[in-house]
């Protein structure tokens, strides 16, 4: 199907619009009127430039409060019109979006709304242009789409018809079902947006929370199944107001609207059948879910902190790379590279890249770039094993792996291996990893992993913290094999905030309370957990005074769910990173959530003073 965005969902001129919603692949535009009035560019040359980059203009908008006035009211509106027609003639658009009326002028009359929008479809079609009526969630006496339906049905004008925007239908529960009952020719043009569930004020949920298919609550995929089944085959278009993208990056935020319309025909695919599936719905290659993590990689100016944390841990040095500066440390199935020679550890150990055990790798990639994600170059010497890699959103690699497969090359081929044994202790593989996303960022990052890797998003959390509101969102495959935590990198906004965006890598371990008396017997720093936080804990909880007293004294954290217990305790941070262990008891699924405060409050105490007088961070 064609795909469209509305230039408001971008920010910047409207040339740059333009450039960014060419370049991610876009066929067509809705041009928001104040895009061109405040800019210096004629309607022909809008229409050259959107020509070169191979974008139709599918629609003009908005057109407001012209229906169901008193005939002066009347006489003004057509003359406006007219004006807008001349425009449109320049700029090669054929489409005027006519939104239902807010204005107090306008009276609750269907005759005369319908009679009015067929004066204006009449004027309209003696320069060649449709009119898609659209009703605002908020309109003033039509806001939902089956009483748009019945005027623009009693207007009965062959250039007049419905814009369907999925926001408005969805926001106010009308059901989508019975646009089913439109017919296609009557569908003009369909507006798709996202938002989070939120209580709020319908216009200003609208105008500030709009965001892309797939990153939000609303179930847009069902809608467009619906006008699908019409036989609908206009553009498919997004139009998202949202506070953030008007700041972000044009060019950014115009590929992760294509990840979303890629995404969302996949999804619409998936509920249609055959024979209501029009054969233009794009497929992407499916997606490839991982099955576990291969590996997490820690760049590091030197070893010796982390190393020394590593061996406290259980883990023990396997091999190192045959021609780059990377160790491999290993326990069971937990496997951590050590990198000294990435510039991006400067600051400190950072976590740069992961490996996820993928059953066909190149399949991965192949998916990874239909969703618009950047291929990594494969930089290596000739003998190397060839890696299959691409970059998240916020600069973490991700490698997909098959380790120790006969059929496939293993990653593992390049490390030579130390004479040592590997680790046996009992941390047996890599739970989740956490990563901090820049906070213009966050829903991007969800919709990454979720689209690319197949993820399944879990619920949006906030967690308060001593600085501000930390946003986190897990994402994991179904069987809990690869899992990972995203939160909101929070920017300090005063003098005494701590300056941090922590990464952290959660270990998995069948006997916690072994591994955390391994850790203090080698005399390696762990967070230390206030007490405040053991008699909040009993007061919650009844486990016995023997368990209170247990984890109280090894400093370690406990959460429940309705599936089972979960056991946890951190290192300390260096650089930008820490260590979790984690021992899952029963299917507990979550992360413990509720510990973040104590554990983000712990950190600030433990990290502030050092930190302070030293800011610097790039997100
Ligand atoms: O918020 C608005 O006014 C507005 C304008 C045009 C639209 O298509 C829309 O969905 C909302
Ligand atoms: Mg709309």
């Amino acid at each position: 199907m064609r795909r469209s965005i509305a230039t408001v969902s971008l920010s910047g001129s409207l040339p740059d619009k333009l450039t960014a919603i060419g370049a991610a692949g876009f066929d067509g535009v809705e041009i928001f009127e104040n895009d061109l009035v405040a800019g210096p560019m004629s309607p022909e040359e809008v229409r050259s430039r959107a020509a070169d980059l191979g974008l139709s203009i599918d629609l003009y908008q908005p057109f407001r409060d012209f229906e169901a006035v008193p005939p002066p009211v009347l006489a003004r509106n057509l003359r406006r019109a007219e004006h807008k027609f001349a425009v449109m003639e320049r700029l090669g658009a054929t489409c005027m979006l006519v939104c239902s009326s807010v204005s107090p002028d306008s009276v609750d009359d269907d005759a005369l709304a319908a009679e009015q929008l067929h004066a204006l479809a009449e004027r309209a079609a003696r320069h060649g242009i449709r009119i898609a009526y659209e009703a605002l969630a908020w309109g003033r006496h039509v806001s939902d789409y089956l009483h748009a339906w019945r005027i623009v049905r009693a207007a009965d004008h062959p250039n007049l018809g419905l814009c369907l925007d999925s926001f408005h239908i969805l926001a106010r529960d009308v059901d989508p079902y019975a646009i089913e009952t439109i017919p296609a020719e009557k569908i003009f043009f369909l507006q798709l947006a996202d938002a989070p569930a939120l209580p709020m004020d319908v216009l200003y949920w609208s105008r500030h929370y709009r965001c892309f298919p797939g990153q939000g609550d609303l179930d847009v995929a069902g809608l467009v199944g619906h006008v699908l089944r019409t036989g609908y085959d206009g553009p498919l278009s997004l139009e998202v107001f949202n506070d953030i993208f008007r700041q972000a990056a044009a060019m950014r935020t115009a590929q992760d609207a294509m990840r979303s319309l890629v995404a969302l025909e996949e999804a619409v695919d998936h509920r249609l059948d055959r024979t209501s599936r029009p054969a233009a719905l794009s497929k992407a290659p499916s997606p490839v879910v991982p099955s576990g993590f291969a590996f997490a990689e820690l760049a590091t100016p030197d070893t010796e902190a982390l190393g020394g944390l590593l061996t406290a841990l259980g883990f023990a040095r396997t091999g190192v790379h045959a021609h780059k500066p990377v160790e491999l440390w290993e326990q069971n199935e937990a496997r951590i590279l050590l990198n000294t020679g990435s510039p991006e550890s400067q600051d400190g150990p950072v976590l740069g890249a992961i490996g996820l055990e993928s059953p066909d790798p190149a399949a991965a990639v192949k998916r990874a770039e239909a969703l618009l994600a950047p291929v990594l170059p494969r930089l290596r010497a000739p003998e190397d094993v060839p890696l299959d890699a691409v970059a998240a959103p916020d600069g973490t690699e991700l490698f997909f792996c098959r380790t120790g497969h006969p059929d496939h090359p293993s990653w593992t081929g390049d490390f030579s291996q130390d004479p040592g044994e590997a680790g046996t202790g009992e941390i047996t593989h890599i739970d989740h990893v956490a990563l901090t996303q820049p906070w213009h960022h966050f829903d991007e990052a969800s919709l990454f992993y979720r689209s690319v890797l197949g993820l399944r998003p879990h619920e949006s959390l906030e967690l308060p913290d001593p600085y501000g509101l930390m946003r986190s969102r897990a994402v994991s495959t179904e069987d809990g094999r690869v899992r990972i935590a995203l939160n909101v990198a929070y920017v300090g906004a005063h003098d005494g905030a701590p300056d941090v965006a922590w990464q952290h890598l959660a270990l998995a371990s069948t006997d916690i309370v072994t591994t955390v008396r391994r850790l203090r017997d080698a005399g390696a720093a762990q967070l230390a957990i206030p007490d405040n936080y053991y008699d909040d804990l009993e007061a919650r909880y009844d486990l016995g005074a023997e368990r209170h007293r247990l984890l109280r004294e090894l400093g370690l954290l406990y959460d429940r769910d309705d599936h089972g217990e979960f056991l946890h305790f951190y290192t300390a941070t260096t650089g930008r990173v820490f260590l979790e262990v984690v021992q899952r008891l029963g299917g507990y699924r979550g992360y413990g959530a509720p510990n973040a405060p104590v554990r983000l409050a712990a950190q600030y105490a433990d990290q502030g003073g050092r930190r302070r007088g030293s800011r610097s961070r790039s997100s």
